[in-house]
C-alpha cells in the first residue's frame, strides 16, 4: 500500500466529507476514526474514491501510512479530545511532522498547544474551517493559522480542496498559532448574528404581518435575487418552504424553538469584552438563543405576561432594507473584534482578504461580502468598515428602514434583539459628543476616579464635594 500524503482523523461529518474532497482532487488520504465501525461504513459509502482512501485501524498504523514529514489533520469536537488526541499521537511522530487541528477551537488552547509543540519541533496548525458538510466535501473556506513552513507545505493541498471565487481558491495564511481559529470564531459570531437578524425578520412578518411561511419563502427568495443574496438568506427561503412529510404542516411549525450552540458566538463575544470592545449584535444573538433554550419559563411567561401578535403595518422593502443595514453592522462589530485582536496578539490580519475567503464556501458568503472586501482594500477612514464611502452611503439608504421596522416593532412588542442592537451601535457611533461624561462624573462622585477635561490631558476632579 502507498504512503499517503496526509491523514484525517475523526470520521464524522466534516471529516468524511473532507476526505472525499480530497480523494476527489486525486490526493492519497489515510483516514482513521475513534470508533473503528465507523471506518469501514465510511470506505463502503465512498464508491470510486476509495481508491485513493487508505483505511486504518489503529493510530499507530494510520501515522505508518503517512508521507515523512507527516499531516495529521483532525477533525474532531474542541476542547479536552483534541488535547488527549495530541498526547496519544505526538509519541509516534518524528520532528518536523504537523498536526492540523481544522475543528472549531478556542485560539488560547491553539495558542497553548502550539506552543508546547514547537518545543518539540513539531508544527501546530490551527485552521478554521467553514461550509458544513457540504463546504468541505466540495469546497470549503479555510483560515489558516501557523508558521510560514507550515503554510509553504500545506498550501498546495489545500488550495486544491477549498471553495473558489473569480477562480481565486478562498483559502488563506491569516496569522500565527490560533491567528486562524481565531478568525473562524469571528465568522461564526457574524454567522450567528445573521442567522439571529434573519430569525427576527421572519418573526416580523409571520407574528406581525401573519404572512404564512411560503409566503415568507417567496420574499425571501426574491431577497436572494438582490443586494441581500446570500447563502443563509437562500437556505431560509428553503426551508420555509419544506413540509413535514409527517404532518403536511411547514416544516418550520414542527420544531421545536430553542437553538443550540456549541460555544463559537459565545467565544466571540468573551473575546469581545476582554478586548475592550462590544460586538452587541453577536451578543444579542448568544443571549436570544439561550433564552430560546428556556422554552417553559417563555411559555409560563406568555400565560401571565401575554405575547405580542400581530399589529404590524411594514412593507417588505422596509424589511429588507432593515436587514441590509443590520447585517452591514453586524459585519462591521465582526471585523472590529479581528482588528482589536491583530493588535492585541500582533496578528497583523489582513481584513480585505478575509473578507475574500469569505465569499464563497462558508456559510456567511453573501454578495455584501464582496463590497466589504472592496472597502477594505481602499482602506476605510480609521480602518471603520462603516465610514468606507460606499458602505456609509448604503447605510443612509437603509437605516431609516431598520429604524421604521425597530421602531414598529418595539411599538407593537415583537423581540427584535439583534435588528435593535445594530441600530443603537449605529446611533451611538455616529455621536461625535456622547453622555459618557455623566459616567465620568459619577464615578468621580463615588469613588474620586477622576476624569479628563475636553482637550486637556491628565487627571482632574469635580467640585462635588467642597
Ligand atoms: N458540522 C459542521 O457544520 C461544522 C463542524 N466544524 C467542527 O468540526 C469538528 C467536527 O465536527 P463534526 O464533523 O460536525 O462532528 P461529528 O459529531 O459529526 O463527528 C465528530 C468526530 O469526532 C470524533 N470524536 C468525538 N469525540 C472524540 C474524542 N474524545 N476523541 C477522539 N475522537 C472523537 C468522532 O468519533 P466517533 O465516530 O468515534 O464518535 C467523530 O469522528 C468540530 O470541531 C466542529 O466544531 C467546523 C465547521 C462546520
Ligand atoms: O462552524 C460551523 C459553521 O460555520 C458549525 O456548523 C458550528 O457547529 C456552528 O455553530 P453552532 O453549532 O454553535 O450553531
Amino acid at each position: 500500500m502507498t504512503t499517503a500524503q496526509i491523514g484525517i482523523y475523526g470520521l464524522g461529518t466534516m471529516g468524511s466529507a473532507l476526505a472525499l474532497n480530497l480523494a476527489e482532487q486525486g490526493i492519497d488520504v489515510a483516514v482513521t476514526n475513534r470508533e473503528p465501525e465507523r471506518i469501514a461504513q465510511f470506505m463502503e459509502d465512498s464508491g470510486d474514491l476509495s481508491a485513493h482512501l487508505r483505511p486504518h485501524e489503529t493510530l499507530a498504523d494510520f501515522v505508518a501510512g503517512l508521507q515523512v514529514p507527516r499531516v495529521v489533520l483532525f477533525m474532531i469536537p474542541s476542547g479536552q479530545p483534541m488535547d488527549e488526541m495530541i498526547e496519544w499521537i505526538v509519541p509516534l511522530l518524528d520532528r518536523g511532522d504537523t498536526i492540523i487541528d481544522a475543528g472549531n477551537a478556542d485560539f488560547h488552547d491553539t495558542r497553548r498547544r502550539a506552543a508546547a509543540l514547537a518545543e518539540q519541533e513539531l508544527h501546530f496548525v490551527g485552521m478554521g474551517m467553514s461550509g458544513g458538510e457540504q463546504g468541505a466535501r466540495h469546497g470549503p473556506s479555510m483560515m489558516v493559522g501557523g508558521s510560514d513552513h507550515s503554510w509553504r507545505q500545506l498550501s498546495p493541498i489545500l488550495r486544491r480542496i477549498a471553495a473558489r471565487f473569480n477562480d481565486q481558491p478562498c483559502v488563506a495564511h491569516l496569522g500565527r498559532d490560533g491567528a486562524g481559529h481565531f478568525v473562524k470564531t469571528v465568522h461564526n459570531g457574524i454567522e450567528y448574528a445573521d442567522m439571529q437578524m434573519i430569525s427576527e425578520v421572519y418573526g416580523l412578518m409571520r407574528n406581525g404581518l401573519g404572512r404564512p411561511p411560503h409566503e415568507i419563502g417567496d420574499v425571501f427568495d426574491g431577497w436572494n435575487d438582490g443586494p441581500l443574496a446570500s447563502y443563509l438568506i437562500e437556505i431560509t427561503a428553503r426551508i420555509l418552504h419544506s413540509i413535514d412529510p409527517e404532518t403536511g404542516h411547514p416544516m418550520l411549525d414542527v420544531i421545536k424553538d430553542s437553538a443550540g450552540q456549541k460555544g463559537t458566538g459565545r467565544w466571540t463575544v468573551i473575546e469581545a469584552l476582554r478586548l475592550g470592545q462590544s460586538a452587541s449584535t453577536i451578543e444579542a444573538a448568544v443571549g436570544a438563543r439561550s433564552w430560546s433554550s428556556e422554552k417553559d419559563t417563555r411559555q409560563i411567561a406568555e400565560e401571565t405576561l401575554g405575547g405580542a401578535r400581530l399589529g404590524l403595518d411594514l412593507s417588505v422593502q422596509s424589511l429588507a432594507d432593515a436587514l441590509m443595514a443590520a447585517r452591514i453592522l453586524a459585519h462591521a462589530q465582526g471585523f472590529r473584534v479581528l482588528t482589536a485582536a491583530s493588535r492585541e496578539h500582533d496578528w497583523q490580519l489582513d481584513l480585505a482578504r478575509i473578507a475574500e475567503i469569505w465569499r464563497a464556501g462558508c456559510i456567511i458568503r453573501s454578495a455584501l461580502l464582496d463590497d466589504v472586501a472592496a472597502a477594505f482594500h481602499a482602506g476605510p477612514r480609521a480602518g471603520e468598515l462603516i465610514l468606507a464611502p460606499a458602505v456609509a452611503e448604503r447605510l443612509a439608504l437603509c437605516v431609516p428602514a431598520l429604524r421604521e421596522v425597530v421602531s414598529a416593532a418595539v411599538h407593537s412588542g415583537h423581540a427584535v434583539p439583534a435588528l435593535s442592537a445594530a441600530l443603537a451601535w449605529y446611533d451611538t457611533m455616529r455621536q461625535g459628543y456622547g453622555t459618557a461624561n455623566v459616567i465620568q462624573a459619577q464615578r468621580d462622585v463615588f469613588g474620586r476616579h477622576g476624569f479628563e477635561r475636553l482637550g486637556q490631558g491628565g487627571e482632574f476632579h469635580g467640585p462635588w464635594w467642597d
